[in-house]
């Protein structure tokens, strides 16, 4: 692609993206800049990906056909503030924050900007990611479909309307946390019971990896799924029965629920 890419702040979220979009191929690395406040980030970033980095964000900005906001969302309004003047028609701020409203967005430049409003999370980094996608009316259909091309080279974009973005935070960004807690439970339990530490995460992370595969390959509904592993007077029922009985499903569904809500208030 012959763009290029600015990323303001390099923390978890911004390096687990240009590590996916550098090991894809689909920019080169003298395509992306990317700042942060601390001389260590500034170090270590340019010495993991070989991009160029800066503590300075103007220049972020003046280097970049698309500009990813990368803070904190109680960053967003000072940072936003510094970069506003030194935004042209056309480039495209895209923001990664949970809570933040392209309206919202677009009331702090003051002036008309082209937004796209992603959330993304951190599988990206190994080619897994899974952004939810929207825009304000500034941004063309072609725009969009560029920014989705990046965001598809590491993982799959989907677009959604905007009341959704904060449903796909508790479903997409926030959710390879609880995934890692479920892996790190079932490998305690293995642990538990005799198994070696190391073996016991490459079994569990490896039947969540397999696990989502089938649910998005065959197609089939997760219930349909599970009752093929449940055989009748076997194991697996035993260990359904528990997690029902302890309220594994409800306790996904409030975490979540939580989660969003959360979304909404930032
Ligand atoms: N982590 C995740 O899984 C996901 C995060 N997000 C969103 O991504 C954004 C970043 O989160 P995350 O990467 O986790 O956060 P981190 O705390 O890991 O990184 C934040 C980065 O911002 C830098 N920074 C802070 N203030 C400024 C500033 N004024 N100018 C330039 N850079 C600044 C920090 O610099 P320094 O390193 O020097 O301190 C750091 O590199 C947030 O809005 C978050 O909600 C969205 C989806 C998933
Ligand atoms: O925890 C957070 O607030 C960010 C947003 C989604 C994932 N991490």
């Amino acid at each position: 692609m012959n763009v290029t890419l600015g990323f303001i702040g390099c923390g978890n979220m911004a390096k687990a993206m240009i590590g996916g979009i550098l090991k894809n191929g689909i920019l080169m690395k003298e395509q992306i800049i990317a700042s942060a406040v601390s001389d260590s980030t500034v170090a270590k970033v340019s010495e993991q990906f070989g991009i160029k980095t800066t503590k300075d964000n103007l220049q972020v900005v003046e280097n970049s056909d698309i500009i990813f906001l990368a803070v904190k969302p109680q960053y967003y309004e000072t940072v936003i503030h510094e970069i506003r003047e030194k935004i042209t028609d056309n480039q495209i701020i895209v923001s990664i924050a949970p809570g933040k409203t392209v309206d919202w967005l677009g009331d702090l430049f003051g002036k008309e900007v082209k937004i796209v409003r992603t959330m993304p999370n951190t599988p990206a980094l190994v080619l897994e990611g899974m952004t939810g996608v929207c825009k304000n009316n500034n941004v063309t259909a072609e725009e969009l479909e560029e920014v989705c091309r990046i965001l598809n080279g590491f993982g799959k974009a989907a677009v959604v309307k905007e009341d959704l973005m904060d449903v796909v935070v508790s479903v997409s960004g926030s959710s390879p946390a609880y995934v890692f807690l479920f892996i790190e439970a079932m490998a305690d339990a293995a642990v538990a019971d005799g198994m070696p530490r190391n073996l016991a995460y490459e079994f569990a992370a490896s039947a969540v990896l397999g696990s989502a595969k089938m649910v998005i390959e065959t197609k089939k509904h997760p219930g349909e799924l599970k009752d093929m592993v449940c055989s009748p007077g076997g194991t697996t029922i035993e260990a359904i029965r528990v997690l029902e009985e302890k309220g594994f499903r409800s306790s996904v569904i409030e975490a979540m629920k939580a989660c969003t809500k959360k979304a909404r208030e930032l």
